[in-house]
């Protein structure tokens, strides 16, 4: 593994897999690197469809993390669990009222045996979240957010676009009620299950977490080797969840379910002993639960696949907004159930749970349900008073109960059913609240590996141009400004051969011109008689002038083949890296510029931008053939468009203006040299003749050239 960014975590191993033969489900692995393939998304559509609807579990494979990116979370959550009790505990589940940070073993009711969990959830970092977070995870927020950023680009919103495609929705129908920067409840779980004695675990059935349905719309379960998680099938049998290595099990929750009416199936899953050779060790997960944002009703949206399969009915169509919950009263509603309700479910012979479309809206009542009711969930597993069916049924959708405590006594069949904290819970307003610029001047230096345990540093060619400044920052030394201006430079030497070969190309095609003309005029009088041999002739007579002049296609395709990849990669990998951010980029070592992630103050980079790329169109067009006028008034618009979109240019990240600024002058340093007799005599290329130097129009005469005169 490399080298993590904070180097003081303490990594996670992972067990070796399972030998022992498991009664696996037959989860749909579906492959992402045919993502970008013609036909790909229809097939993983398919693919989903088949699994959403049925099974509700599946596996994602290549979803385009990096093994390192986990890693470091693994790594992250591994060092949390082992820092003392009392730091663990500095922001701690609020029974009934939240659900945000850590929530230690409880004892299970009934029993002297101890939960064996712990669990700290983190709620997305965004702007305007306010929520209590541990001084040890503030230190840690960019790799948390940049990771979290990464998933939901990369895997979740790819799975809301399938979701889209399956049921003949726009793309965008699930991505827009799930964005990122939104108020939601995203939050990625860690859980660290500790080893029970067999006899212990006999006690609770073998269950480490009682059968439930998640409550959102979808979760994401990283990849960990140690079998325990279990899932009730269509056939109303557990079986278990096979690790795939380095794929991402996913299931549909709750409002997922409930959106699509129930075609998307909530998946009932449940958390047991792990077989014999894991059994003795510990078990750290990780997960993903992804909420839709706050503002989203809980209303089905219209879909012919819905309609073709009789789901989709006169109420649905009649549906009022006003009788819609939205999602944020919903997950509040259920969060604050969320430790409240006290039920045996470990205890019982095996836990029998129902979707929550079962009860909803029906059984609840405000009586029942009323915050602190000893009674608040009467639906207990394995009560003999709920129906169970695995299946959403269909047609209760539309009995949206509103956001009042009706909500509570929806079941809440998770993990914190047998919690009951041992400890009084310290005020959350008492906790030391670090600021944010305590947490920045504490940023380690990078080291090697970091940027791809951010998930950067890929084949593509963005990807390379982020390791070099990797590579360069870390032989050089350089703070982070210098980086880039070194970086950016060394990609222009490296491009320099290819421009003198460009050239070179250019000056010996320069003489041979009017004769290809003449070619060229042959071979069109040619085809228009319909004189193929004398077309053959006519290329191959061109073909002949070209050879003699030493004028290549590879010549002419090569030199912009690499560079445009190159500028292109360039722009993207330096701005990825900027926007993630890499928070190292923060502190860029350069007075005038302290932050390479911001915006250039006072626009002067944009200026100095615009100001250099005018000088070099202006440079290069004293040799540039302008006979042909259109090219001549084209360059000054290309001036024009370089200061009207200073603006535009303001807004990109300060890094990406350095490298841009930089690529500029030293372009026009190049197109100098290049221009000298000696340096063209040195290279082979045909001298300047200044008879033929040509000068642009001003920029008067090419506004009157395309404005239409009065
Ligand atoms: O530990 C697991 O594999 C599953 C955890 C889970 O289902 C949950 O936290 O909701
Ligand atoms: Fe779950």
């Amino acid at each position: 593994m490399p080298a993590l960014v904070y180097p003081e975590l303490k990594p996670w191993t992972h067990a070796k897999e399972t030998t022992t033969e498991l009664d696996y489900a037959p989860l749909a692995v579906l492959d992402f690197a045919k993502w970008d393939l013609p036909g790909g998304k229809e097939e993983l559509a398919k693919e989903l469809n088949e699994a959403a609807h049925s099974m509700g579990f599946w596996t994602i494979i290549n979803p385009g993390i990096p093994e390192e990116a986990l890693d470091a979370q693994f790594a992250l959550a591994n060092t949390f669990f082992s820092l003392p009790q009392e730091e663990k505990e500095e922001v701690t589940f609020i029974a009934g009222e939240s659900c945000w940070g850590y929530r230690p073993p409880g004892t299970i009711k009934g029993t002297e045996y101890k939960e064996n969990i712990e669990m700290v959830n983190l709620h997305k970092f965004t702007e305007g979240t306010n929520y209590p977070r541990h001084a040890f995870m503030k230190r840690y927020e960019p790799l948390i957010t940049s990771f979290q950023k990464l998933v939901h680009e990369a895997v979740i919103t790819k799975i809301f676009i399938l979701f889209a495609i399956m049921l003949e929705l726009p793309e965008n129908h699930f991505t827009d009620m799930h964005k990122f920067e939104k108020a939601s409840d995203d939050h990625v779980r860690f859980i660290k299950y500790r080893t029970r004695t067999i006899d212990e675990d006999k006690a609770v059935n073998d269950q480490w977490m009682a059968g439930h349905t998640d409550f959102g719309s979808i979760t994401l379960l990283f990849p960990q080797p140690i079998a325990a998680l279990q899932v009730r099938t269509p056939e109303e049998e557990w079986k278990w969840v096979k690790y795939v290595p380095g794929g991402i099990v996913c299931n549909a929750a709750d409002l997922i379910s409930m959106m699509t009416k129930g075609y998307v199936k909530s998946a009932i899953h449940r958390v047991m002993r792990p077989p014999p050779d894991q059994a003795h060790l510990d078990r750290l997960g990780m997960f993903f639960f992804v909420r839709p944002t706050n503002d989203v009703l809980i209303k089905p949206g219209f879909s012919p696949v819905l309609k073709r399969e009789g789901l989709w009915t006169k109420e649905d169509e009649e549906f009022k907004d006003e009788d819609a919950a939205t999602c944020g009263e919903f997950v509040l509603a259920r969060m604050q159930n969320f430790n409240l309700s006290r039920t045996k479910d470990l205890k019982e012979k095996e836990s029998r749970p129902t979707l929550l479309s079962e009860s909803h809206g029906f059984h609840a009542t405000k009586e029942l349900t009323a915050p602190g009711h000893s009674e608040c969930n009467p639906w207990t597993f394995g009560t003999p008073k709920i129906a169970v069916d695995p299946y959403f049924p269909a047609q209760n959708h539309n009995k949206k109960p509103v956001a009042d405590t009706r909500w509570r006594g929806l079941r809440w069949n998770s993990t914190n059913s047998t919690f009951l904290p041992e400890a009084p819970l310290p005020p959350v307003n008492d906790l030391p609240i670090e600021t944010l610029t305590d947490a920045v001047a504490a940023i380690p230096p990078l080291q090697q590996g970091d940027l791809a345990a951010l998930g950067l540093c890929n084949w593509t060619p963005a990807g390379m141009v982020q390791y070099s400044f990797e590579a360069v920052h870390l032989v050089t030394g350089l703070p982070w400004f210098w980086t880039f201006v070194a970086a950016t430079l060394f990609w222009r030497v490296t491009l320099f051969p290819f421009a003198v070969a460009g050239m070179q190309n250019a000056s010996r095609m320069k003489p041979i011109q009017p004769l290809m003309r003449v070619q060229a005029e042959k071979m069109n009088a040619a085809r228009q008689a319909g004189d193929v041999a004398g077309m053959q002739q006519a290329s191959l007579e061109l073909a002949q002038i070209r050879k003699s002049a030493g004028v290549t296609t590879a010549g002419m395709m090569v030199p912009p083949l690499v560079q445009l990849p190159i500028s292109l990669g360039m722009f993207i990998g330096i701005k990825s890296m900027c926007e993630l951010p890499v928070i190292q980029l923060a502190q860029s070592g350069f007075a005038w510029l302290p932050d390479l992630t911001q915006p250039s103050p006072y626009y002067i980079l944009p200026i100095i931008l615009a100001a250099s790329g005018n000088g070099l169109i202006m440079l290069s067009s004293r040799d540039a053939d302008l006979s042909n006028a259109t090219i001549a008034h084209l360059m000054n618009v290309l001036r024009m468009v370089s200061f009207v979109a200073i603006p535009f240019m303001g807004s990109l990240p300060s890094g990406v203006l350095v490298s841009l600024v930089v690529t500029s002058l030293a372009s026009m340093g190049q197109a100098l040299l290049l221009r000298l007799s000696a340096v063209r005599a040195f290279f082979g290329i045909a001298p300047l003749d200044p008879s033929t130097r040509s000068q642009l129009p001003t920029l008067r005469e090419s506004l009157k050239y395309y404005l239409p005169p009065k």
